[in-house]
């Protein structure tokens, strides 16, 4: 399975720039390396404009859906199309959508925790389900955004529902670099799954952003790793084998005892 991965800086509150330049980047990059699966970061249409979202959020994810439909069909790829700004029922989220080849919506999420730390309560509604495992390629796979990477207990549910594959799509502050990474490694780890990150870069009101993307196998061993300043993408041919040959050799799943295990945790 090849992938594509933008770690992409973002144009604040410009959703039509910010298209125009995933268009431009996915033609050439379909065109160079050929991947089957592409992935986009967190709020790549506006980034974290949240005094704005009136003015530049979609609404039901139509101009989204209907872009990265186009570009899935045309360029014949996968596309795990990060999250936007959305609007639905006079609410906003922070909605991931994913695409199959053909075209069709094959998933969509909207993000579960907010963080507290930017105030997402007071412009964001949460998702009112966890993530669930999809499929692209007869790869069962998940996806989180940013934040849901401290509430490991989803990630475990989506690694005993099949999921061989984590994508995380981020907007991870520099201030805390380091957590980003080692709970990426932890993840991949304790779940014995690949761990595919897309983490922008650039700066937005006064906040840094680490880049710092990932592939990580389920040995935890970091096969990509993109830099934590510029722009770049992280291309990459997994063998997905590696998944079956982790979880037999370092059994885990058959040694939870989750009858010990306290409800609802
Ligand atoms: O958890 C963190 O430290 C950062 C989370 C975040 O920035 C986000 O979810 O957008």
């Amino acid at each position: 399975m090849k992938y594509s991965i933008y770690q992409m800086d973002i144009y604040p509150g410009n959703p039509e720039k910010n298209r125009m330049k995933v268009k431009e980047w996915m033609e050439l990059e379909v065109k160079k390396n050929k991947p089957d699966i592409v992935v986009l970061p967190e709020m790549w249409t506006t980034a974290y404009t949240l005094n704005s979202l009136e003015q530049v959020a979609d609404i039901n994810g139509t101009s989204t859906k209907s872009f990265l439909r186009d570009l899935a069909v045309k360029l014949n790829v996968n596309i795990i199309g990060g999250s936007v700004a959305n609007k639905v029922g006079g609410k906003f989220y922070n909605s991931s959508f994913v695409f199959d080849r053909t075209g069709n919506l094959v998933y969509e999420y909207d993000k579960v925790h907010l963080v507290p730390m930017l105030n997402e309560h007071n412009f964001l509604t949460g998702g009112a389900h966890v993530p669930q495992v999809f499929e692209l390629e007869g790869v069962k796979m998940g996806l989180i955004i940013c934040y849901d990477l401290r509430f490991p207990e989803i990630i475990r549910t989506l690694a005993l529902e099949g999921a061989e594959v984590l994508h995380i799509v981020a907007e991870w502050p520099d201030a805390r670099t380091s957590h980003w990474r080692y709970l990426q490694l932890a993840r991949a780890i304790e779940n014995q799954m690949y761990v595919i990150s897309s983490n922008r870069v650039g700066s937005y009101d006064g906040v840094r952003f680490c880049g710092t993307s990932m592939v990580i196998d389920p040995w935890g061993n970091i096969l990509k790793e993109g830099s934590d300043e510029i722009e770049e993408t992280l291309a990459i041919q997994l063998d997905l084998g590696d998944v079956k040959q982790a979880r037999n050799e370092v059994p885990i799943f058959s040694s939870r005892v989750p009858h010990l295990y306290k409800q609802g945790l």
